[in-house]
């Protein structure tokens, strides 16, 4: 009840918390023995144990001896009062309603074992309940609506009319089935609510059976319907707007023909009611299980009505209600979410489980003999796995030892061996390689190409390497030279012309490069020349090579850069190289031969490479060698690198000095000019006179020159800028006297116009630009040179 402000769930919370989770919740009831069968001098055969447990004790004795138990959610002896029932099976269920939680309350069982008289007191009380709570919450509005029908024969009547007339059942998507036109009463109150039970009560369809005189023959529903609605917004949780109904369900009794005596119309009511008892009992089965497959609904009037309450987010009740005298209990129809315990004798229990015992055993023995049979058959098959396994290494090891000793015999028949000792470049040539008896030439220009192809396909690789690494160095460097470039305020590139320029005697940076590269190939081409030993060819075990046709070539491929598969081959690199016994008896026996094989030599003391094998490592080793080269390469490309840094400094360095030390006298003849305005403009207009005729001499263009005297600001410090005109033109003077070389200017130039763009100096950068594009044009020296010759300078 917590969703309802005020109200503690705990209030209504007497029922067992074990039970808070269930959506059904099934009691017995048990009723006293009534006037009739005490007056017949029956006794209970049933008896309340504890709250949970019922027993049938079983009094006849043609039954089973042993007393059978029976556990629900809550059992009530013939004591409890009817308040009691309530109180803990129904009231949590009933009052639910109020929070909008949709609930049903059954009662079920037997004809005249009191249902309708346990269902009266139970609708009665929670009516009371639910408007004892209204009372308490004025902060909610509440409309409360009431409708009552019964099932009879599977025909629903109104029982708020006396009309009589059936209702329809029509399918509504939300809802489910609703009756048609079932009377809907708003109450007033309380009073009002049970005026309307008196009707229904009276209504309702009885008969008289011979176990109840006012035994009712139909099912009854009464509906009430709470909807509520907070006045004010105190919180979201009482917000909202509430609506539920909660079903007061009084079954029709089930019954047994037999022990009813019925027949006629009786029984066609017991036929209809059984057969409705019985698909509610289906529903209710299934819904306990989960809502997973089909669940008959639309078997019976019953189900279809209460459907929404049943499939729905509802809570059910279900009371069993029993007679004590002669009753069963069929909980597997109803008490599905019940726990059922069946309690037995101690013999019965000690037989039953001797009898698990013998059976688990046999289990037991069958899953051994089982587990044995599939252990056996799988060690059986892999054991002739491995026995096939080894016949085919048997096998293969059989063939290979014929085709050994065919070859051995082959050899013996041939009585040489093949000897070459030649360098690489011989073998490249495939021209000057000679050849012992009993190997054909093809035979052994197979085997040479093939040694061939490797060496080049090595020589290729490491040639392709050495440019690799030669272009690296270049870029290394050229990547470096900009960035010292940017860095350094100047470019090397003018430099790399100064220092390595064609005539200088330094090759510079690409030369340098080149040499290294051409180096490099110089390793490459010294490859020691290497010697084959082709007698051993044989003793190699004859796995075929990948890239060679003939799988008994004896040479074994490298599998890998500076490795070879089979450290038998020998291959040897020195003229020296010997093979012991080479010339032996070609009758000589298998053993002397492989002796003879075994014990190859090779003149470990050469200093050629010895074997292809040696040759393979030794590549490698030379490839160490010349990365060890080119590491040193790259450390003295470095140092250089580093020593026209320092240069560079040292350059600019002087250059500033100058420059500091050209505006630093300039500065100072202007303070000395500052003195006499006078002195200041003799200055001026004399070294505007020297100017002009530089320019004139200088040929420069009229542009530069009238953008020049712009720029002046008409007081002593144009003086430094005259200065500073003065000694550039004074420089491209010495050049068109040839004293200084056009290459000279340029990079004078150059470097001047990188200083002023840097520092800033506009009126630097004209004087550079023009100096540069005056030398690059080269019209400047012809016209001076022409003049000079004019002036007899
Ligand atoms: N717990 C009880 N204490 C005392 N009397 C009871 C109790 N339960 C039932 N009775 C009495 O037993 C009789 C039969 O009860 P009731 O009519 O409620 O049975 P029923 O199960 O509804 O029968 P039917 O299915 O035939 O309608 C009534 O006279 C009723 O007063």
């Amino acid at each position: 009840m917590g969703s309802i402000s005020g109200e503690s769930s705990v209030e209504w919370d007497s029922q067992d918390s074990s039970a808070h989770e269930e959506k059904i919740f099934v009691a017995v009831r048990l009723r006293p023995l009534n006037e009739r069968e005490l007056g017949k001098n029956d006794f209970s055969e049933w008896e309340c144990i504890n709250n949970t447990t019922i027993i049938f004790k079983n009094c006849l004795q043609e039954r089973s001896m042993s007393p059978t138990a029976y556990t629900f959610d809550r059992v009530f002896g013939p004591d409890c009062p009817t308040r009691q029932v309530y109180e803990e099976a129904a009231k949590k269920i009933a009052v639910s309603v109020l929070s909008g939680i949709n609930s049903s309350i059954f009662t079920y069982g037997q004809t005249s074992s009191g249902k309708t008289y346990t269902m009266s007191g139970i609708t009665e009380y929670a009516v009371t309940d639910i408007y004892g709570y209204i009372e308490r919450h004025r902060e909610r509005d509440f409309v409360l609506k009431f409708s009552a029908m019964e099932i009879y024969n599977e025909v629903v009547k109104d029982l708020l009319s006396s009309d009589g007339t059936p209702l329809r059942l029509l399918d509504d998507p939300v809802r489910g089935a609703v009756v048609e036109k079932l009377t809907e009463v708003t109450l007033r109150d309380l009073s009002h609510l049970k005026e309307m039970l008196s009707i229904c009560q009276a209504q309702r369809r009885t008969g008289e059976t011979s176990l109840n005189e006012m035994s009712s023959r139909s099912h009854q529903i009464l509906c009430l319907t709470v909807e509520s609605e907070a006045h004010e917004y105190f919180s979201a949780e009482n917000s909202s707007i509430l609506t539920a109904s909660v079903n007061f369900v009084d079954l029709a009794g089930s019954e047994r023909a037999s022990q009813t005596h019925s027949a006629g119309t009786r029984l066609k009511e017991g036929s209809h009611i059984n057969r409705s008892l019985l698909t509610l009992g289906t529903v209710i089965r299934k819904l306990s299980k989960g809502r997973n497959g089909h669940i008959p609904y639309r078997d019976s009037k019953l189900t279809r009505i209460l459907q929404h309450s049943l499939g729905g987010n509802g809570k059910t009740a279900i009371i069993c209600t029993m007679s004590p005298a002669h009753s069963h209990v069929n909980q597997k129809q109803i008490s599905t979410n019940a726990q059922v315990n069946i309690v037995m004798s101690e013999k019965a229990l000690v037989r039953q489980l001797r009898k698990e015992i013998a059976r688990l055993e046999n289990e037991l023995r069958n899953v051994r003999s089982l587990a044995a049979s599939c252990d056996l058959a799988s060690a059986l098959k892999e054991k002739e796995l491995i026995i096939e396994k080894l016949d085919e290494e048997i096998r293969q090891l059989t063939q290979q030892r014929d085709l050994s000793q065919a070859r051995i015999e082959e050899m013996l028949r041939s009585g040489g061996a093949f000897h070459t000792s030649k360098s690489l470049g011989d073998l490249r040539n495939n021209d000057k390689v000679s050849w012992s008896d009993g190997y054909s030439p093809s035979e052994a220009s197979e085997m040479t190409d093939t040694l061939h192809s490797d060496v080049s396909s090595r020589t290729s690789h490491f040639s392709d390497r050495c440019d690799s690494i030669s272009s690296r160095i270049i870029d290394h460097f050229t990547e470096n030279s900009d960035d010292q470039f940017l860095s350094d305020n100047t470019s090397p590139r003018l430099y790399i012309d100064k220092y390595f320029g064609p005539e200088s005697p330094d090759p510079g940076w690409p030369k340098v490069a080149h040499e290294a590269n051409n180096k490099l190939e110089g390793y490459c081409e010294d490859v020691p020349c290497i010697e084959i030993d082709f007698t051993k060819r044989n003793t190699v075990a004859r796995a075929s090579l990948p890239h060679t046709k003939d799988p008994n070539s004896g040479i074994s491929p490298c599998s890998s850069e500076g490795e070879i598969s089979d450290p038998t081959v020998t291959i040897s690199s020195s003229p020296t190289a010997k093979v012991a016994n080479e010339n032996k008896n070609p009758s000589q026996s298998e053993a002397d031969i492989e002796e003879m094989l075994s014990n190859v030599e090779v003149d470990t003391e050469s200093e050629n490479l010895h074997a292809y094998n040696s040759h393979c490592s030794i590549t490698s080793d030379f490839l160490n060698e010349k990365d060890e080269i080119i590491k040193t390469l790259i450390e003295e490309i470095k140092i250089k690198q580093q020593e026209f840094a320092d240069d560079l400094d040292k350059e600019d360095e002087k250059l500033s000095n100058n420059q500091e030390k050209t505006m630093s006298v300039a500065c100072d003849k202007v303070q000395n000019m500052t003195r006499s305005a006078s002195d200041w403009y003799t200055e001026f207009e004399r070294q505007r006179k020297e100017i002009i005729e530089l320019w004139d001499f200088c040929n420069i263009p009229l542009v530069y020159r009238t953008y020049f005297f712009l720029l002046f600001q008409g007081d002593p410090s144009d003086i430094v800028y005259m200065e500073v005109e003065l000694r550039r033109l004074s420089f491209l003077k010495k050049k068109i006297h040839g004293i200084v070389k056009d290459d000279q200017v340029f990079t004078h130039a150059s470097r001047s116009l990188i200083f002023a763009i840097i520092r800033q100096r506009l009126h630097d950068v004209l004087v550079c630009l023009s100096v540069v594009f005056m030398v690059q044009e080269q019209e400047i020296s012809r016209e001076c040179l022409a003049k000079l010759n004019h002036n007899n300078l």
